[in-house]
């Protein structure tokens, strides 16, 4: 088996939530926001992160590239714990792992030039490169993800929203990273902007030979692009499998409730389809029910739901239930559209 890129072992985010009320010795609740996620990721592959707003997919994707504390393992190139190394370690593989953000316009600094902008990774992580090989560095990534060279000294509020996450995408490739994390980069734009986007993101994926995790809220879109899924529910996995067979044949009744809500786009089969939805609202992640996370919207719980968290696996599949199968009223539905 090759060794993973990347690889989550037991990763945990854990909160403090102070309240201006709070005396100094309270100790603060503690809010769970990733709970124990594991993962492999092989180079080449794109995995998809779903799941509900809050069940904790961008906190851990920050939690993987340090930009939050966290506990557990994240395993670089099958050697180096990433969740080990100082500061100043990290810096040599920050360049190897890049990330794009959902809201491409807040997350361009607008004092700066688009070439300043794509340019300034390169003077943090190849600080001897020379300012004319900087420039043609620049001007090769534009031309990579579709922006005109003469746009480069023009700045941000110019460009529409398309445009801007384009150029979030060149400024992480820059440094040639070998993962790009993309943290819902399609969700702000346009539907027809998003085509176009995630059209780019794959060729550059087939070009560059990029590993990418993907987190998404669009389901048809994960679908559409990633090889593997991973689906969440506060800050724990529910259901982890290659996407076609995760799409079509959900063992999870979390995975089966989100999968029932995706709208289809043949009318007729839109129209007679059986949703299955989840009792109750989203508990408190601050106060998580006992045993299985879902339990207390799941139809299928059961006593031993609420003392043990499940930890079944089917062949090929992890399904983080007690009671997995196949709901055979999605299946039909998913088989059809
Ligand atoms: N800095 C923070 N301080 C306290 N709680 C936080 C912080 N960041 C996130 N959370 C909480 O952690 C949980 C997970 O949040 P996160 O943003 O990772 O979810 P998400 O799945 O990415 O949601 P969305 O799809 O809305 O972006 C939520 O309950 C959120 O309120």
């Amino acid at each position: 088996m090759t060794t993973p890129l990347i690889e989550a072992r037991d990763v945990r985010v854990t909160f403090d939530i102070r309240r201006a009320s709070d005396l100094p010795w309270h100790t603060p609740p503690q809010l769970r926001a990733v709970n124990g996620v594991s993962f492999k990721l092989e180079q080449g592959k794109t995995l998809g992160i779903v799941g509900e707003s809050g069940c904790g997919k961008s906190t851990l994707a920050r939690a993987l590239i340090r930009m939050l504390p966290a506990e557990g393992e994240v395993i670089w190139e099958g050697k180096t714990d990433l969740l080990k190394l100082s500061p100043r370690q990290m810096l040599k593989y920050r360049s190897d792992i890049q990330m794009i953000f959902q809201d491409p316009l807040a997350s361009l600094d607008p004092r700066m030039t688009v070439g300043e902008i794509i340019a300034e990774p390169l003077r943090t992580h190849r600080p001897k490169m020379g300012r004319a090989a900087r420039k043609e560095k620049v001007r090769e990534v534009m031309e990579k993800v579709g922006l005109l060279p003469n746009q480069i000294n023009r700045y941000p509020h110019e460009f529409s929203g398309g445009q801007c996450q384009r150029i979030g995408i060149a400024r992480a490739l820059v440094v040639e990273p070998k993962l790009l994390i993309c943290d819902e980069p399609v969700s702000a734009l346009d539907v027809s902007i998003q085509a176009q986007v995630i059209a780019l993101l794959e060729d550059l994926r087939r070009d560059l030979g990029l590993t990418i995790v993907f987190i998404a809220h669009d389901l048809s879109v994960v679908r559409h692009v990633c090889d593997e899924v991973m689906v969440l529910y506060l800050g724990q996995m529910m259901e982890a499998g290659a996407t076609e067979k995760l799409f079509t044949e959900p063992q999870h009744p979390y995975t089966q409730a989100l999968l029932s809500a995706v709208p289809i786009p043949d009318p007729e089969v839109e129209r007679n389809k059986v949703l299955i939805a989840l009792e109750g609202d989203l508990p408190s992640p601050l106060n998580p029910p006992s045993g299985c996370p879902l339990r207390t919207r799941c139809p299928r719980a059961t006593d031993i739901c609420a003392t043990k968290p499940p930890t079944a696996q089917i062949a090929g599949r992890q399904v983080f239930c007690h009671h997995p199968g196949p709901a055979p009223e999605v299946q039909a539905v998913l088989a059809e559209s």
